[in-house]
């Protein structure tokens, strides 16, 4: 398990362009027949990815740095379908993931198994991949499966600003129920490329974006930073951003694409925001 420290802004504000990608951005986290997991201590959250290959399933271990018996012990976890089709199990009881399906495992839960769905039930044809997203957690909620369909799902932005998106909730206040995660997807339409534009701050959570789908040549072009000083990393697919509460987080691809958007903190409600206006931004 790799360890991420937290990071004021003022230091942040001294770092040059390296030194913002081996802080904030995390790649590799999808290896073939491997677990992977980042601690990071903004509000620490782990992030993971688990690529099950077929006939031979991966179990989630307590990684060394959480002390802890089994991962869920102290903790929650979701566990989000980027392609392909798995099947994971939790305590005995199995749920088949599909891209952009979030199952909810709630805190208590021991035995957590990745595997391959059956041949042929792949939706897209392409081996499954699924990301991980965990916070410390204070209680037990039931875990649940959020199948994309029925996710909350509502439109932003528009064709003008390049900016319309899909947006689907998945576990928050109003859905499934978690102590401390709000994660769901957002995905620009067709010819839009900006996501969460105009942009927001929320100083009490921290947020992980994950992008996926997007194509192998293409890029999306990350801003992070305090609104007056903003930086910007270049991010491929199935990389993630950790972005904490002092910073800003929106981007814009060269094509489009989806990101999973996950959050931690002090409280759960999405709209406590404080918008930023584009012209305000520097
Ligand atoms: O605090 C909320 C998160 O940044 C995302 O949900 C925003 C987002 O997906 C978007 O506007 O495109
Ligand atoms: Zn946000």
């Amino acid at each position: 398990m790799e360890i991420r420290h937290a990071t004021h802004p003022r230091d942040f504000a001294a770092y040059g362009p390296d030194r913002v990608r081996e802080q904030f951005l995390v790649q590799s986290l999808f290896r073939d027949g491997e677990i992977t997991t980042v601690y990071t201590h903004h509000d620490r959250m782990v992030i993971g990815g688990a690529v099950p290959t077929p006939g031979a399933p991966l179990t989630l271990d307590a990684p060394d740095p959480l002390r802890a018996e089994y991962f869920c012990q102290r903790r929650e976890l979701a566990v989000v379908g980027i392609s392909g089709s798995a099947e994971v199990t939790v305590d005995g009881t199995t749920y088949p993931v599909g891209p952009r399906d979030i199952l909810y495992v709630g805190r208590g839960a021991r035995d957590i198994t990745f595997a391959a769905g059956p041949a042929g039930s792949a939706t897209d044809g392409a081996a499954p991949v699924l990301y991980l997203v965990s916070a410390p957690a204070h209680a037990e909620y039931p875990t649940a499966l959020v199948p994309v369909g029925e996710s909350l799902t509502t439109e932003a932005g528009d064709q003008a600003h390049g900016n319309l998106r899909t947006v689907h909730k998945h576990i928050h206040l109003d859905g499934v129920r978690s102590c401390q995660l709000v994660v769901g997807i957002t995905a620009p339409q067709d010819g839009n490329v900006w996501n969460s534009m105009p942009c927001h701050l929320h100083d009490r959570r921290t947020e992980i974006y994950l992008y996926f789908d997007l194509p192998a040549t293409e890029r999306v072009i990350h801003v992070m930073g305090e609104p007056q000083a903003t930086r910007s990393l270049v991010v491929a697919d199935r990389e993630a951003v950790i972005s904490p509460s002092w910073s800003v987080h929106f981007g814009s691809g060269s094509t489009n694409y989806a990101f999973v958007w996950a959050m931690a903190g002090e409280n759960q409600e999405f709209t406590d925001m404080d918008q930023i206006a584009v012209a305000d931004l520097r």
